[in-house]
C-alpha cells in the first residue's frame, strides 16, 4: 500500500509506516504525479483534493483530512468516484479555543481594557466555539452564542442572532466552516455593512477562514475606526494576506490557532483510526503513547491570579507574542506564511501544565480552563 501525506503532519511515520509505503510530500505544491499510485491520500487544509490532482489516481480508495475545516475537499466529487474520505472534527478544538483566550488577555493587558466584565459573542458554537465558550465560562465571563443551524437542530443552548450579537458585544470571536451555499452562507458574512454595524471598541477575532471577512472591506473601515481592535489567525489570500491588511491588526498569525501539539496529534490519529476502521483491522497504537509527557515542572500559584498574573501562567505555555512578532517579519517573503507554518514550534495546551498545592485556595476555575492539578 502506497500512503502519500503532507509533511506538516506529525506522527505519520509511527502510525502508518507498519501499513505500507509513506512518501511525505509538499501539501500545498501536491501535484497529480505525486498522488498518482497512491492507494492513501493523507492531507491538510493547504491541498485541494478535486478532479484536477485526482484525475487517474485510479487505485485511490481514501483520503483523509486532519482538519477540521473541509472547503479544501470537492466532497461530491470523491463520492462519485467512491473513494471514502474523513476528516478530523474536533481534533483542535481545545488549541484553538486556547489561543483566542490568550488573545484576549494580550489585549486587555494592552489596552488596559480587562477581559473580565466584557461580553463576548461567539459565532458559531461547534467545536472550537464550544471550546472557547469553556474557557470564558471558567474565568467568568459572559458569552452570546450565534449560530442558526445548531439553534433549529435543538441545541438546548441560548442562541442570539447574528445582529444581536453585533449590537451587545464587546468582544466577537468568529467559528464557522467557510461555505457558499445554503441557507446560512458564511462568505462575507462580516461585509462592510457588519463591519461598520460593530459597535464602539469592538475587539473582532478570526480564527476559522480568511473569507468569513471581506478583508478589502476590513481595510477601509479599520482606516476610518481605530477603536476596532483586530486578530487574525486566518486572511483572504492564504498563503498571501493582504500585505496593507497586517499592519492594521493588533495581533497577527499565519492560520496556526489550532496547532498544539496535542491538535496535530489528535488529527493524525483520527485519520489513522478510520484507514484501520476501512481496512478492517483492529487500532494497536495509541495517542498517548506518542506524545511526550506532560511538563515535568509544578506550579504553585500562592494565591487566585488577578488577570495580569494569569496571562503571565498563559504566556508560560504559550507566548502568542512571539509568532505574532515572528509574522510581521516574515509574511512578506517567499513562502514566509508557509514556511512559518511549517516551522512552528509546537506549543502544548494548557492541560501539560500541572498547578500543584492548591488545596484550600479558591482556583478550581483554573482546571475548568484546561490547566492539569496534581492528584485530579
Ligand atoms: N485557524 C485554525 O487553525 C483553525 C481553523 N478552523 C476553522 O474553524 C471552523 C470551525 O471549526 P469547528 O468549530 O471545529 O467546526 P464545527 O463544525 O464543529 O462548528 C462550526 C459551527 O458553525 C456553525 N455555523 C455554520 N454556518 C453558520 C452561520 N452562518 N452562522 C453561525 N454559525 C454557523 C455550525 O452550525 C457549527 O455548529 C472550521 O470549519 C475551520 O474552517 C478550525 C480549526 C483550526
Ligand atoms: O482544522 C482546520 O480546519 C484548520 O484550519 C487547520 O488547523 C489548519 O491547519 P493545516 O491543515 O493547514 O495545517
Amino acid at each position: 500500500m502506497k500512503i502519500v501525506a503532507d509533511e506538516n503532519m506529525p506522527y505519520v511515520e509511527a502510525l502508518f509506516a507498519d501499513l505500507g509505503e509513506v512518501v511525505m510530500v509538499d501539501g500545498r505544491t501536491l501535484t497529480q504525479a505525486q498522488v498518482k499510485d497512491a492507494d492513501v491520500l493523507l492531507v491538510r487544509s493547504v491541498t485541494k483534493v478535486n478532479k484536477s490532482l485526482l484525475d487517474g489516481c485510479d487505485r485511490l480508495k481514501f483520503v483523509g483530512s486532519a482538519t477540521i475545516g473541509m472547503d479544501h475537499l470537492d466532497l461530491d466529487y470523491l463520492k462519485q468516484r467512491g473513494i471514502f474520505c474523513t476528516n478530523a472534527p474536533g481534533c483542535n478544538a481545545v488549541a484553538v479555543g486556547e489561543y483566542v483566550f490568550n488573545a484576549m488577555l494580550e489585549l486587555a493587558r494592552r489596552f488596559h481594557s480587562p477581559l473580565k466584565g466584557k461580553t463576548v459573542g461567539i459565532v458559531g458554537a461547534g467545536n472550537t466555539g464550544t471550546a472557547l465558550q469553556k474557557c470564558l465560562e471558567a474565568y467568568g465571563v459572559k458569552t452570546l452564542l450565534n449560530d442558526p443551524l445548531l439553534e433549529q437542530s435543538g441545541d438546548d443552548r441560548e442562541f442570539v442572532s447574528l445582529d444581536e450579537l453585533v449590537e451587545r458585544c464587546d468582544v466577537i470571536s468568529l467559528h464557522v466552516p467557510l461555505t457558499r451555499d445554503g441557507e446560512h452562507p458564511t462568505h462575507y458574512l462580516f461585509d462592510k455593512a457588519r463591519l461598520n454595524a460593530l459597535a464602539e471598541d469592538t475587539w473582532l477575532l478570526n480564527c476559522c477562514r480568511g473569507e468569513v471577512i471581506d478583508n478589502r472591506a476590513l481595510i477601509e473601515v479599520k482606516q476610518q475606526r481605530s477603536d476596532l481592535k483586530l486578530v487574525l489567525d486566518v486572511w483572504e489570500g492564504e498563503p498571501l494576506p493582504l500585505p496593507e491588511l497586517v499592519p492594521l491588526v493588533e495581533i497577527a498569525t499565519p492560520h496556526i490557532a489550532g496547532y498544539s501539539l496535542e491538535g496535530k496529534a489528535r488529527g493524525t490519529f483520527m485519520l489513522y483510526q478510520a484507514l484501520m476502521a476501512q481496512l478492517g483491522k483492529q487500532v494497536d497504537k495509541s495517542l498517548s503513547s506518542l506524545l511526550p509527557p506532560l511538563w515535568s515542572h509544578q506550579l504553585s500559584p500562592l494565591s487566585v491570579p488577578d488577570e495580569k498574573a494569569l496571562l503571565c501562567l498563559v504566556r508560560l505555555v504559550y507566548d502568542l507574542r512571539d509568532d505574532d512578532e515572528l509574522f510581521r517579519q516574515r509574511f512578506q517573503n517567499d513562502k514566509g506564511f508557509d514556511l512559518m507554518r511549517k516551522n512552528h514550534k509546537h506549543r502544548r495546551e494548557f492541560s501539560a501544565l500541572m498547578l500543584a498545592n492548591t488545596a484550600g485556595s479558591d482556583v478550581d476555575w483554573l482546571f475548568e480552563l484546561g490547566f492539569s492539578g496534581v492528584g485530579l
